[in-house]
């Protein structure tokens, strides 16, 4: 057996991986290839055609049969059944397998055998097969080496590492690779009773925090549902399975919508959504993305995605709607920019989450939906700390002030060192107009 990897980001346009995933990558393959070597065998790593890659590997080596975990992708499924009838006709054998997800797409169909657009009877489906799962078998303790004559270049020469070093708070925050996904499982594991409360907290760390793992298969939804069921025992770890896997459940109609829809990255999936007209403004865009809007939660959580890499589930709820509601900026701005700056960038999740928060998308929020940032900070961050750490020339104001700044008077902005345009910039927008404006626009496209 011969461990290849052959990276190809051509073949993935327009979705070629943004910079982040790239810094997780790198750090995933040195992480892959060093297992590897433990149980006797390395990493084949090559660039550029995959088929020609493959081929030439399949040449040096007299292999007959080339085995892969599929991706759903469009790009992906494309170049996968060209190299499929390419091989088919050198007369090598193909094993695809699903690894990633927890039912092939098109196996999960409504009554009239369609794609569901709507989660929780997706979601009722899936759970009725879900103890027909096979659980995973497990890793082999010991390979084959791979001869020397077969080519391979160092992970290096995939330049995925960035040359100015941005990279320091994802190298402090996360740990790509096998081992430290299982870590973080088995971490998680433990509590999670309080998933189901603490979910919604961005100031607490009650999450899986397993999002980057999952996309880049380190570890798969199917060893999730096989480790927290083995480990259920008591009525509160229970409800935090059940939630959990709830959300292991949105990937995976995720996944199987991008599947049946794939124009959707681009297009709008509620085609009522197509001749919605948007703004554009590059300084509201960049004071966005920077995390200089002048709404702290917003700017805390647009500053926590460009330090770590990721952000929360309900602070990206709140940035995407501020972005596409508020600012009526196109939510492909928006998904193009968590592509670039996410280590977690994952297509079908990320389409999904921005045409939900656009309104758009399967199953989606209410047009009228529009989150009020200062209202969501009151309730989900009740003590302030998740915009304390994250906008720290804010951290003097008292809690009535921190999560609205500009309505805070003059002398408790003065006590505590704030200085508008100086210290911390004044809102780009009114909250209350533009949401008075964003109403209007979407109750038109009705
Ligand atoms: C605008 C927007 C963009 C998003 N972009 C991405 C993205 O590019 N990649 C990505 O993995 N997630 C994305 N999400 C979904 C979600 O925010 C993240 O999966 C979650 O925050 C990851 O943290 P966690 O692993 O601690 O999640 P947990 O709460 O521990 O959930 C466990 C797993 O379930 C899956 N999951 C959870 N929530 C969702 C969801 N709403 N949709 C789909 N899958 C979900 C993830 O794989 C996650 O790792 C996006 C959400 C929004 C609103």
């Amino acid at each position: 057996m011969v461990p290849v990897f052959v990276y190809s980001p051509d073949e993935e346009r327009p979705w070629a991986p943004g910079a982040a995933s790239r810094w997780w990558l790198h750090h995933s393959l040195v992480a892959l290839d060093a297992g590897l070597r433990k149980i006797g065998s390395r990493l084949v790593v090559q660039r550029g055609d995959s088929l020609a890659a493959l081929r030439r590997c399949i040449r040096e080596t007299g292999a007959t049969l080339v085995c892969w975990n599929k991706l759903y992708e469009p790009a992906a499924l494309k170049r996968d059944a060209r190299i499929v009838a390419a091989l088919d006709d050198d007369g090598v054998s193909v094993e695809q397998s699903n690894a990633a997800l927890l039912f092939e797409p098109g196996t999960i169909l409504n009554g009239q055998r369609l794609p569901y657009r709507v989660f929780t009877p997706f979601w009722r489906t899936v759970e009725k097969h879900l103890p027909t799962l096979l659980t995973p078998a497990k890793a082999p303790r010991k390979l084959p080496p791979v001869p020397r004559s077969v080519s391979c270049i160092d992970i290096d020469d995939l330049a995925l590492s960035p040359e100015i070093h941005w990279d320091e708070g994802l190298a402090q925050t996360w740990t790509p690779g096998e081992a430290g996904a299982l870590k973080q499982l088995a971490q998680f594991s433990k509590h999670i009773a309080g998933y189901p409360t603490g979910r919604d907290r961005p100031d607490l760390i009650e999450t899986s925090r397993l999002s980057p793992h999952l996309h880049f298969g380190e570890v798969g939804p199917r060893q999730i549902v096989a480790a927290l069921r083995h480990s259920d025992t008591g009525a509160a770890r229970t409800k935090g399975v059940d939630s959990y896997l709830r959300q292991i459940g949105w990937r995976e109609f995720a996944h199987h919508l991008l599947f049946h829809f794939p124009a959707t990255t681009n297009e709008p999936l509620d085609q009522r959504f197509a001749k919605q007209k948007w703004r554009r403004s590059a300084s509201d865009l960049r004071a966005w993305q920077r995390g200089a809007t002048g709404i702290p939660l917003v700017d805390a959580g647009m500053r926590e995605l460009w330090r770590t890499g990721w952000m929360h589930n309900r602070i990206r709820m709140i940035v995407a709607s501020v972005l596409t509601k508020n600012l009526q900026i196109h939510w492909l701005q928006g998904a193009q920019w968590f592509w670039e700056t996410l280590v977690d960038a994952d297509l079908a999740n990320n389409t999904l989450g921005w045409q939900w928060v656009a309104g758009c998308g399967a199953d989606a929020a209410p047009y009228y939906r529009i989150f009020n940032p200062v209202l969501q900070a009151k309730r989900f961050d009740p003590v302030r700390g998740y915009i304390r750490h994250w906008v720290p020339e804010l951290a003097r104001l008292p809690d009535r002030w921190i999560h609205q700044p500009w309505a805070a008077p003059e002398a408790v902005l003065q006590r505590a060192g704030v200085e508008f345009d100086k210290t911390y910039p004044r809102p780009v927008l009114d909250l209350g107009e533009s949401r008075k404006r964003a109403l209007q626009v979407y109750s038109q496209l009705r």
